[in-house]
């Protein structure tokens, strides 16, 4: 299963162009989609769901046209939203019987089957009589994804999943995500550059509604390979830096500046070259599309 999507474009009643002639193939397997907060990821995400219509464009997975046939997608979907609602009083046991119930898995024993193996999946089964409002941030979003994994979904879009997740709840959901299986498209949106480096072999970065990389981890940081330098600096000198090259970030360690820059000639100097990274690429792509510079 392969998804296309082309030539996606998206423009609020209010005037923001949240998608600018997206055009992407997503194949099986992990696809980061990268950006910040503001970028376009959600209202990407939910057009690929069926929740909303874009203003032109298309989307092809295998045979389905996703813009024409929402029944088909749906049947095989499985989205878990940035934020989604719960019945607070009710177990995690129940809840997911009648979510499973309306993803038409009509048949007991099936049905009871299917919950049991996503709530040990899930590492919820010991949980699993508790009501889930009281379950954490962590708890919650594994939830989620075994409410979106009902029904074996070949395409599964999880959207933001790891925000406000502390550090251990984040791997243990990074995990089950890999664990999903590499037969399905499973499209996994963050703002947290490591999600991705860690994660998917296939990503793209999108800002300001538009696609401004994409391909292998490796393949984006090739671009910017052997070009970015990184110095330790003062705070007073800063502004200097910023004025005299092309500064992809500054990060304080241990209470000093230190500052990544990108180069397309060598510099020295204070400078030494730095091993390129995705997060630099990220921050470059970034930059460079808020100054208006063509990548
Ligand atoms: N229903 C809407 N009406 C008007 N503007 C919207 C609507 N939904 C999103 N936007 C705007 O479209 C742009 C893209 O938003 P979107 O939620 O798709 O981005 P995002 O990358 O998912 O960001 P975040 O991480 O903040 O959710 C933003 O400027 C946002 O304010």
């Amino acid at each position: 299963m392969e998804l296309r999507i082309q030539n996606l474009s998206k423009t609020y009643p209010n005037g923001v162009r949240a998608l600018r002639d997206v055009t992407l193939t997503i194949p099986n397997g992990m696809f980061g989609l990268l950006g910040p907060n503001g970028a376009g990821k959600s209202t990407l995400m939910r057009t690929i769901a069926t929740l909303q219509e874009p203003d032109s464009g298309s989307i092809q997975l295998g045979d389905i046209d996703v813009l024409r046939e929402k029944e088909r997608v749906r049947r095989v979907l499985g989205y878990l939203p940035q934020e989604f609602g719960l019945y607070p009083s009710v177990s995690a046991e129940a809840l997911l019987d009648y979510f499973a119930g309306l993803k038409g898995i009509r048949d007991g024993a099936e049905r009871k089957a299917a919950v049991e193996s996503l709530l040990q999946q899930t590492n919820l089964w010991d949980a699993r009589k508790k009501a889930v409002g009281g379950y954490s941030g962590g708890m919650r979003q594994r939830f989620g994804i075994a409410v979106a994994l009902l029904g074996s979904p070949q395409l599964i879009i999880v959207d933001e999943p790891t925000a406000g997740l502390d550090p251990t709840e984040r791997n243990r959901f990074l995990d089950l995500l890999s664990e999903i299986g590499e037969n399905v498209v499973v499209i996994l949106s963050t703002h947290i550059v490591e999600d991705v480096t860690e994660l998917c072999p296939h990503m793209a970065i999108i800002a300001q509604g538009e696609v401004v990389a994409t391909g292998s981890p490796n393949d984006v940081i090739g671009e910017i390979r052997g070009k970015v330098y990184r110095t330790k600096t003062e705070k007073a000198a800063l502004a200097q830096l910023r004025e005299q090259h092309e500064v992809i970030s500054s990060k304080l360690v241990a209470g000093q500046p230190v500052v990544r820059v990108f180069s397309e000639t060598p510099i020295n100097g204070i400078f030494q070259p730095a091993e390129a990274t995705l997060e630099d690429v990220y921050f470059h792509r970034l930059a460079r599309k808020a100054k208006g510079v063509e990548a």
